[in-house]
């Protein structure tokens, strides 16, 4: 077993200096072997996941894209992007060898000792597009999540190169590239079922002008029914590529008040709808709240590839969605704008749209 501190830090302000401000991250707080939960991590009773609401014989459709020229691909891709708003593939060209690297990369980053981390804390880093943090937004939140993360904000490979943490830039960047592929096939299919038969430069702009890839970690917790990895909340993105390691813990909003998890596929990527294409198609694709579980006995990392409008963009139902008479759902808005009110709050399940909304 690991040692136990010979000073514990219990205290409040301590746990977020240590965790926070010095860089060691709920990883450090999880290798020293604490007994029990601190306070700052306890979640009120309405945001931990009831047991009996979880749904184990439900799932989110798993769909093969290896003939992806094929109609009922497309079809099957659109109904679950309308209906579930998230689905997992397979066969869908990213190597797997792309995959594992930036799983081992992953590992290796959060590795590192504190003080290497710790030159990516937002006051550190050498590049504004560089952040590692732990939780969502600590300032906002009462209770802390059980998450550290490295969150990368794609400018250009140049950009990339020169600020990127060196332990796993290449292995990220090769992730990227080799998704792309995939990602606008996705999109394609998807703008065909709402009339919008071609990606030129302007919707390009639109739904993938912008992209950031987060490394998520979340380290064995000592009391995990009474936090959460991630908090209920709906991404932003136009579309979220996930890649999840073996051990499970994502949870996707079924009906009413249940919870469906999506179990790890060994080569499969998670994709999810976000606002702001839930916005652009008028409320027609759905970006379906969810959230991660703490594990009491493994860690476990997450990447996710958020693929998203140009932050300068304005973004609103796209006029193909509305020219049959079908009235606008949801506002104009800067993407900017939308991005900073989903930051400057905790994560609050399917609110953050509310903001967009007429
Ligand atoms: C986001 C904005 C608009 C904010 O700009 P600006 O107001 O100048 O200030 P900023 O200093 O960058 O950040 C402001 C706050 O946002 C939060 N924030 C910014 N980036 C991040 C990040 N990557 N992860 C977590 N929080 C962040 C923090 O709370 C910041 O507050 P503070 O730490 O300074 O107190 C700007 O960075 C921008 O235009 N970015 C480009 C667009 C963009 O990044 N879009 C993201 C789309 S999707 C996306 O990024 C999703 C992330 C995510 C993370 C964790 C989850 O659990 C989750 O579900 C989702
Ligand atoms: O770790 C996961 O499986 C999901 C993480 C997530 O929802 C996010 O980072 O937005
Ligand atoms: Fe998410």
């Amino acid at each position: 077993m690991a040692p136990t501190i010979a000073t514990p830090i219990t205290d409040s302000a301590d746990i977020a200096n240590f965790v926070i401000s010095k860089g060691n991250g709920v990883k450090g707080l999880s290798e020293m072997g604490l007994e029990c939960l601190p306070q700052r991590f306890i979640q009120p009773l309405e945001e931990r996941i009831s047991f009996s609401n979880i749904m184990p014989q439900e799932s989110i459709p798993i769909i093969d894209m290896s003939n992806w020229n094929d109609p009922k691909v497309a079809e099957s891709i659109c109904d679950a992007a309308e209906t579930w708003g998230f689905f997992q593939i397979i066969n869908h060209g990213v190597s797997i060898e792309a995959l594992e690297n930036v799983k081992d990369a992953t590992h290796l980053f959060f590795g590192l000792p504190a003080e290497d981390k710790k030159k990516f804390l937002k006051e550190n880093s050498p590049s504004r597009n560089v952040r590692f943090g732990t939780s969502f937004s600590p300032k906002a939140e009462k209770a802390l999540e059980w998450k550290d993360y490295l969150s990368l904000f794609y400018v250009s490979e140049d950009e990339a190169s020169a600020s990127w943490p060196s332990v796993c830039k290449d292995q990220v960047l090769e992730y990227m590239k080799s998704s792309e592929v995939v990602i606008k096939r996705l999109l394609e299919v998807l703008m065909k079922r709402l009339n919008v038969n071609e990606i030129d430069e302007m919707k390009e702009s639109l739904l993938m002008g912008s992209k950031r890839i987060n490394l998520n970690y979340y380290p064995i917790c000592p009391n995990p029914e009474l936090t959460v990895g991630v908090g209920r909340h709906s991404d932003v993105s136009t579309l979220t590529i996930l890649l999840q390691d073996e051990i499970g813990g994502l949870y996707v909003r079924g009906k009413n008040d249940s919870w469906i998890h999506v179990p790890p596929i060994s080569g499969s990527l998670v994709i999810n709808v976000g606002d702001a294409l839930q916005i652009m198609s008028n409320g027609r694709y759905k970006s379906i709240e969810h959230r991660v579980l703490a594990n009491g006995s493994q860690n476990r990392i997450s990447v996710p590839i958020f693929v998203n409008p140009k932050p300068y963009e304005i973004i609103g139902p796209f006029p193909e969605m509305l020219t049959g008479g079908e009235k606008a759902a949801y506002r104009q808005v800067l993407y900017s704008d939308y991005v900073k009110h989903f930051f400057g709050k905790a994560h609050d399940g399917k609110n953050t749209v509310e903001f967009a909304k007429i």
